[in-house]
């Protein structure tokens, strides 16, 4: 498999204070990667890096098997980069902030096209000022894509977005990455970055706490069944070890499906039932619960 991104023990400090510390990963061709951790953990300062608009303190970056700083000019034409704060003419129309960004690139897509990919093609003739946060994530999302771009660096991109323009940009980027595009985005949204991303790495004060592919760093944890605890029953005389949490049974089991049976075969034979039973695989949540991490990172009702 290609590799599209390569970070070989980068360090960056911003005056002083050492803000990326020695991380290293790589991202495949077509991948979608999430860099992930709380406010402050290093994520944008690395993205900022990658392209090309920090110079790294020390290691070895490379993107497209380029240096980004120093082939900024080349990479240039084939990355979409999607930062923190764009900067917008407030007065302009969304039609006349495309065809703009437009002028600065050669062979763009056309202007219907990154609306209709953005979802903004009802907001052609608005103005940048009345647009929404989720609206105006939407464009710059539009200006990213308009260079066709191989490489897409995305930093928080759904932030402030509705559910709805959420799963709509999931969608966009899922397409993109069966295209070959490979995505690397930064998000505060742990669903985001588990329905999205094939990989990810996890920052925290500058260092990567724990990394590796989706799929399989949630495999190996546990997943966790819960149900209320039903009247007169003591949690000792359950067949599984559980905690209670507000009256609820949680057990934390390797496989919760089998757990899952085990309880209800010994409810069914005492003539009990689980109410309220739900039967969870690990999520990125319980790793971050897992490895220190708070509510922090997942902001409340930004989740689900
Ligand atoms: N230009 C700068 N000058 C000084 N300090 C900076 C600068 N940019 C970032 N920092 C500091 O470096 C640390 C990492 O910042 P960074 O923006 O990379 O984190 P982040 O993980 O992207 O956070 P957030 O989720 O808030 O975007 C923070 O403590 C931040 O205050």
């Amino acid at each position: 498999m290609t590799t599209t991104i390569a970070v070989n023990g980068l360090r960056k400090s911003h005056q002083g204070f050492e803000a990326v510390r020695d991380i290293s990963f790589e991202v495949a061709e077509g991948e979608v990667f999430a860099l992930l951790g709380r406010n402050g953990a290093g994520k944008t300062t690395t993205v900022e890096v990658l392209a090309g608009f920090q110079r790294a303190d020390a290691g070895e970056v490379r993107v497209l098997g380029l240096d980004p700083h120093t082939g900024r000019a080349a990479l240039r034409r084939s990355t979409g980069i999607m930062l923190q704060e764009a900067g917008f003419f407030p007065d302009l129309t969304v039609a006349a902030t495309v065809d703009i960004w437009r002028g600065f690139i050669a062979a763009p897509r056309p202007r219907a096209e990154v609306l209709e990919l953005a979802g903004l093609t009802g907001r052609a003739d608005v103005r940048v000022r009345q647009l929404s946060g989720g609206e105006r994530r939407r464009l710059d999302l539009a200006l990213a894509l308009l260079g066709r771009p191989r490489v897409l660096f995305l930093d928080e991109p759904t932030t402030g977005m509705d559910p709805e323009a959420r799963a709509a940009t999931w969608d966009v980027v899922r397409g993109l990455a069966a295209e070959g595009v490979t995505i690397l985005l930064t998000t505060h949204y742990l669903e985001e970055a588990q329905r999205l991303a094939d990989s990810m790495a996890i920052m925290d004060a500058g260092r990567i706490v724990a990394a590796g592919g989706m799929a399989e760093t949630l495999a190996g944890r546990a997943g966790r069944v819960s149900f209320l605890l039903p009247a007169h029953v003591d949690p000792g005389e359950l067949p599984l070890p559980v905690a209670v949490e507000d009256g609820r049974a949680v057990c934390r089991a390797d496989d919760p499906d089998l757990a899952a049976q085990t309880l209800l075969t010994w409810a069914a034979g005492r003539g009990l039932r689980l109410a309220g039973l739900e039967v969870r695989q690990a999520t990125l949540e319980d790793l971050f619960l897992d490895l220190g991490g708070d509510a922090e990172l997942s902001p409340a009702g930004g989740d689900r």
